[in-house]
């Protein structure tokens, strides 16, 4: 698992191993760390032209401590200070020591230039002086940011404004939220973690790996039937959107399932492409409701709702005008699955404050209705109902942003629900499948929604292999 750590967490950690180190020992790991990860990039550093952006804090103090580290192995290194009155005091005087340069704009020429303007105590976007600074790093130059880029959100990923975009990003003792989502996620580049020794208490956001995938799936057993499989009912699709139903059930059958009982009105659909499909109601381990049955269907929704000690997933229309009180009052698991669209709906505010929270967004929906809430999007999140550190889904790729995609994916976390799966598991492994198999089924060229549905299997083995 990988796991990422508030500010406050983080800074909690550092005071009690500071306590511990002398002075200057925790910069000095760090500044060791972020100048061996530039070496490395750098190759050649004799020679090399490095440019340090440095902020007031911390942050430009890492930065200047590992400028002074490759201007002692012989790279040209200039610092540009944001605020020439506020600059680490002995960072500056390691790297004129060094043999380093300080100068009031950015050179014209870089190899590699440090973002040191902010790191976790960075609020908000950057202020004009610090966005002046990051316009002129040119493009050509590689950016290594440091603990996060400037102008990102540590503990959320929000962008208010100007920030830096890193080619790599050295982040120190932990993962912030910020690095793993977006918008922040977009700009990171390639982590890096330099471990500095700090002892972390509770994570607040995690990312699936495939061991923790592999633990997690229900593997069927010698003494399996088709209903201790877990049998799936899907209510999916209309007259108009018949395709929703067949995705769904494709996804449910993929997601191990030991049957699909498919209610609604494409069953000529379902059954022409999935003949081992049972039409009608029926006894079901989990419900998937929603994905493509239109407006005007709230009964059919209620009705899996109703049935309290049956997990339930709802998905896109299922979701319109869903009652907090209805999903809260339910004792088996219920797991919504929304779009920023959706969710904004859900919360009552515009959809862009969705996209530019998103951490924020899943948080509020989870504590509202009592359940597991999956956030689609280009880092699909999950928080499980009663609060506890969010999932961040790692294997997302671009390509999956195609119609139908949700609806493979809302029949997958449904069978894995069937399977016995707590709602924020089954989101959390469903996401990781489904962006696995958009990765195999794309392979960098566009993929449609049935092949990331037939990519499932392969996903599956690569994770339990
Ligand atoms: N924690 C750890 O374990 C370790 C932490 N370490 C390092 O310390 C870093 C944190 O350092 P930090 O606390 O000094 O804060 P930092 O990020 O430099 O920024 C604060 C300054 O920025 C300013 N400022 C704020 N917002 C702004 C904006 N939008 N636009 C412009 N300016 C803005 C703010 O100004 P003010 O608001 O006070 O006017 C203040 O002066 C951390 O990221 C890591 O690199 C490592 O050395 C080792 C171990
Ligand atoms: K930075």
């Amino acid at each position: 698992m990988r796991t990422a750590y508030s500010v406050e967490t983080v800074r909690a950690a550092e005071r009690e191993l500071m306590a511990r180190l002398p002075e200057g020992a925790l910069m000095a790991r760090a500044a060791a760390g972020l100048a061996a990860v530039c070496a490395g990039l750098l190759g050649r550093v004799y020679g090399s032209r490095v440019v340090v952006l440095a902020g007031p804090g911390d942050n430009g103090g890492d930065a200047l401590y590992a400028g002074a580290r490759l201007a002692r192995r012989g790279a040209r290194v200039t610092a540009v200070p944001m605020d020439p009155q506020r600059i680490h005091p002995g960072g500056l005087a390691a790297l004129r020591a060094a043999g380093g340069r300080v100068e009031a704009s950015v050179p014209r020429r870089a190899d590699l230039v440090l973002d040191g303007l902010l790191g976790i105590g960075g609020r908000g976007g950057l202020r004009p002086a610090a966005a002046a600074l990051a316009e002129r790093v040119r493009a050509d130059a590689l950016v290594v940011a440091v603990d996060l880029p400037s102008g990102v959100d540590a503990d959320t990923g929000e962008v208010t404004g100007p920030a830096v975009t890193a080619d790599v990003t050295v982040t120190f003792g932990a993962y912030k939220p910020g690095l793993l989502v977006d918008p922040g996620a977009s700009r990171v580049g390639a982590v890096r973690l330099v471990d500095i020794g700090l002892d972390l208490a509770e994570p607040v956001l995690e990312a699936l790996q495939h061991a923790d995938v592999a633990r997690l799936l229900p593997v069927p057993t010698a003494s399996s039937d088709k209903y201790r499989r877990g049998v799936v009912g899907v209510v999916a699709g209309s007259e108009q959107y018949p395709g929703a139903a067949v995705l769904a059930v494709a996804g449910a059958l993929r997601g191990g399932a030991g049957a699909v009982r498919y209610v609604g009105p494409a069953a000529d659909a379902v059954l022409a492409r999935y003949p081992e499909v049972l039409v009608g109601r029926g006894r079901v381990q989990a419900w998937v409701v929603g994905p493509g049955i239109g407006a005007g269907r709230a009964a059919e929704v209620g009705r899996a709702l109703a049935d309290r000690d049956v997990p339930v997933l709802v998905d896109a229309d299922g979701l319109r005008g869903l009652d907090p009180e209805v999903v809260r009052g339910r004792r088996a698991a219920t797991l919504l699955t929304p779009h920023a669209g959706e969710a904004a709906a859900l919360l009552g505010v515009p959809r862009e404050s969705v996209e530019a929270g998103r951490l924020a967004a899943v948080r509020e929906l989870a504590e509202r209705y009592g359940a597991a809430v999956l956030l689609k999007g280009s880092t699909t999140l999950v928080a499980p109902a009663g609060g506890g550190a969010v999932r961040v889904n790692p294997t997302g790729t671009p390509w999956l942003a195609t119609a139908g995609s949700g609806d493979v994916l809302s029949g997958l976390a449904g069978a894995l629900l069937a399977g016995g799966l707590p709602g924020a598991d089954a989101g959390s492994v469903a996401a990781y499948l489904h962006g696995l198999a958009g990765r195999l089924a794309a392979d960098g060229a566009p993929v449609v929604a049935q092949e990331v549905a037939a990519a499932l299997p392969a996903a599956w083995r690569d994770v339990i292999s």
